[in-house]
């Protein structure tokens, strides 16, 4: 075997272990530099540098109050709804910084969808709810629209629950199918990005891991990232974990290393269950 051979086989080997395809050449779809965030006087963000990279699940994690909705608020820059806000430094997605006044809130909610804690359909049939986007986006077709409708229900797991009761209101859903829902109102804009803030925290378990089974499905199409209080969901779904404390980023990494091997006594602290 050359040298070459060898090295090759030995990069082979470890890319293995890492269970990481050598060819894998995952870009970031978010870059975040020097981000600091004000409400009014209060420093709620502060020297944020983060990266997210595409096709994976990002977990956010930290103590009630240490910036982790505003953090996942800045990213589709719902946050400017709230008066009073300042920011600097820069968030660049696929490359262009969305803090630039020129950067349209709008283009960018097309490709960057969100899910809340509470699951918040409108008051229509399960067919209109998922719908809504399409059609605001000028697709009134009624075949297309009937397709969009169907995928996304079936990408969010939810279409056999659903199939026989599209125009039925989505009020009638269980909590746990309503978050589903939304999430199928989500995929319906074919978003390229989907924000998650404590999606499961108001679901039974069952649903709880039905939308954890579908947030590993998810991320072979979309990049996502997730706010949970839940330590254990965290190291179930994520590919990576930021640790946020008091408005900064204490330590991220991949999430095995942060769980089974954090830097900080902070994050250490944390996962353990020690504060928080
Ligand atoms: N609309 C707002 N106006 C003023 N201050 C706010 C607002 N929203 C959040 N804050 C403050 O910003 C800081 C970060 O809050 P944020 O909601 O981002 O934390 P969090 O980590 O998501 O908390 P939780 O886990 O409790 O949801 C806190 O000090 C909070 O009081």
């Amino acid at each position: 075997m050359t040298a070459i051979q060898s090295i090759t086989e030995k990069i082979k080997k470890d890319s293995k272990l890492m269970n990481k395809p050598i060819a894998e050449q995952k870009e970031h779809v978010y870059e975040t530099s020097d981000l600091n965030l004000w409400y009014g006087e209060n420093h709620a963000l502060i020297n944020i540098n983060l990266d997210i990279t595409e096709n994976e699940v990002t977990a956010i994690i930290g103590p009630s109050g240490c910036g982790k909705s505003t953090y996942i608020k800045t990213l589709n820059r719902m946050i400017e709804l709230v008066p009073g806000v300042k920011t600097s430094g820069e968030i660049r997605y696929r490359g262009r910084n969305i803090l630039d006044k020129s950067y349209k809130a709008e283009d960018l909610r097309t490709r960057v969808g969100m899910v809340f804690q509470k699951p918040n359909p409108f008051p229509k049939s399960i067919f209109e709810n998922v719908a809504y986007g399409p059609k605001i986006h000028g697709i009134k077709n009624k075949k297309l629209l009937d397709e969009i409708v169907e995928k996304s229900l079936r990408g969010a797991a939810i279409w056999d629950e659903v199939k026989d009761r599209l125009n039925q209101n989505a009020y009638g859903l269980s909590g746990g199918q309503q978050q589903r829902l939304c999430i199928a109102r989500c995929l319906a804009i074919e978003p390229d990005v989907i924000l998650m803030d404590e999606p499961t925290s108001a679901l039974d378990p069952i649903s709880t891991l039905k939308v954890e089974e579908l947030v590993q499905e998810l991320k072979k199409e979309f990049s996502i990232i997730i706010v949970t209080h839940n330590m254990q969901q965290a190291a179930r779904i994520s590919d990576k974990t930021a640790f946020f404390l008091n408005g900064e980023v204490i330590e991220y990494k991949d999430t095995n290393t942060i769980f089974s091997n954090p830097t900080d006594k902070r994050t250490e602290d944390y996962i353990t269950g020690r504060f928080g």
